[in-house]
């Protein structure tokens, strides 16, 4: 199962440099291991927002909710979420 998901981060003002630059770290790495395991399959940052746009490919709603509320960064996002399906007229196989 394919989503698109939107997330917005807003770290707090107050939260001191070194924490933000950990959680950053912990965040990439878990992201990384996802994108390897492809579960993560696409992820881009919105030009001049702290916001990405990433697709993920899951076998469940379950298990995006568990990878998404599992981020790191969780408690300082918006999160959008979008499922998806092919197209009839896609010309890409693993479009599903
Ligand atoms: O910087 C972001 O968009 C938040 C984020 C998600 C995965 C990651 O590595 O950073």
């Amino acid at each position: 199962m394919l989503f698109h998901v939107r997330m917005n981060v807003k770290l707090p003002a107050s939260m001191p440099a070194e924490e933000a630059a950990r959680l950053k770290q912990v965040e990439k790495e878990y992201s990384q291991r996802l994108q390897r395991e492809g579960k993560w399959r696409h992820i881009w940052r919105i030009a001049g927002q702290y916001a990405n746009v990433s697709i993920f490919d899951v076998d469940s709603v379950e298990e995006l909710h568990t990878l998404l509320t599992s981020l790191p960064l969780f408690p300082y996002m918006q999160i959008e979420t979008m499922p998806l399906c092919r197209h009839p007229s896609s010309v890409r196989e693993d479009d599903r």
